[in-house]
């Protein structure tokens, strides 16, 4: 499977004209119609941005198990931050066997360090807990790449909104960000553990799903793993290239581009290659979620349930009660009786 490539840089997007917004919608429509992803060159973020979260991710994930917990996540409506332990989450058949860090990126990233007092506040703005003395410079790099990854993402919602037959500024309207509290635009720091090839038997280092974003922007290291599902059923690898990022195609923009454009199923396979899968797998995912109150579907979408719940709500229904929305969103069976009390079990 080919993989659409967009240089970013070929359209001049800084003057912000709408001659090259167009051009880059249309290379967007037909990246999202055929494959539902496309491979970003060229976008403006540097290779030392990313090569400083990796070198904080691998920091904090090679802690030990319990300093890592002291910044576990709190839960889903309490706040979409901190660390999710390996074996928390359960997107399918097989456990996963990954490990990651999410921060809340709706409001702004904290100015300073935070305190172990503010570490336990759950009303925190953005509360970003890797503190310095842990994690040297991860909040910083963090700060930075989130900063030009917010650039990056405002012209694909721009251009998007144009793909989709709108006013250039429709999607912003919805993403708006500042101040939502209930917002679930996260970065997700992703950490794929050594392991051995056999274990691919009984396990995986992601589970199958869509994304719930409008879309989402991925950083991948050159471990591999990652593929794609095609419209036959057929995996297909997404390759690491040094300094690209995949972009893929989510649930939201599928809603509101009336089901032109599907979400793409990916998973992160562990690799045959030997030296691969005993290696630690790094990932920066960028979920471009709208607004909590912005309807999760438009109400001209008749496949689907009127009035649509906002996204906040939705969101909190398909990741807390996996069987509510089958029919809609693919989410096909409830909790494992398997599960512990500990294991989130999420099937998309
Ligand atoms: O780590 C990756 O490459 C994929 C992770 C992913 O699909 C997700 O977090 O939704
Ligand atoms: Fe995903």
């Amino acid at each position: 499977m080919e993989i659409p490539v967009i240089d970013m840089e070929k359209f001049d997007l800084r003057e912000g004209s709408i001659p090259n917004l167009l051009q880059l919608s249309e290379c967007l429509d037909e990246a999202f119609s055929k494959t539902g992803c496309a491979r970003l060159i060229n976008h403006g973020i540097t290779t030392q941005q990313i090569e400083n979260v990796y070198a904080g991710s691998s920091l904090f994930f090679n802690l030990p198990e319990e300093l890592k917990n002291r910044y576990k996540h709190a839960g889903l409506e309490d706040s979409t931050v901190g660390y999710i332990g390996l074996g928390t989450e359960r997107y399918g058949d097989k456990p996963d066997l990954h490990e990651a860090y999410l921060i809340r990126t709706a409001e702004d990233l904290p100015s300073k360090d935070l305190t172990a007092e503010d570490l336990q506040r759950k009303d925190l703005p953005g509360k970003n807990l890797a503190d310095k003395d842990l994690v040297p410079g991860w909040r910083i790099a963090t700060e930075s790449l989130h900063s030009s990854l917010k650039i990056l993402s405002s012209v694909i919602l721009d251009a998007l909104s144009l793909a989709i037959g709108k006013e250039r500024d429709y999607l912003a309207s919805l993403h708006r960000s500042e101040g939502d509290k209930k917002s679930f635009k996260l970065i997700r720091m992703g950490h794929y553990p050594p392991t051995n090839p056999d274990a691919a038997q009984t396990s995986i280092r992601f589970n199958e799903h869509c994304d719930f974003s409008t879309f989402t922007l991925l950083l991948q290291d050159n471990m591999g793993g990652l593929q794609g599902q095609d419209k036959d059923g057929n995996w297909f690898d997404l390759t690491p290239e040094p300094d690209s990022i995949i972009l893929l195609a989510a649930q939201f923009i599928q809603f509101y581009s009336n089901e032109k454009y599907k979400a793409l199923r990916h998973r992160v396979i562990i690799p045959e290659e030997e030296v691969k899968c005993r290696h630690s797998r790094y990932s920066i995912i960028y979920f471009v979620n709208a607004d909590g109150q912005v309807p999760a579907w438009p109400s001209t979408a008749t496949h689907l349930p009127q009035p649509p719940p906002n996204v906040h709500d939705h969101m909190m229904s398909v990741l807390v009660n996996p069987g509510l929305y089958c029919t809609y969103v693919r989410v096909s069976t409830m909790l494992s009786p398997k599960s512990s009390k500990n294991t989130i079990i999420i099937y998309l």
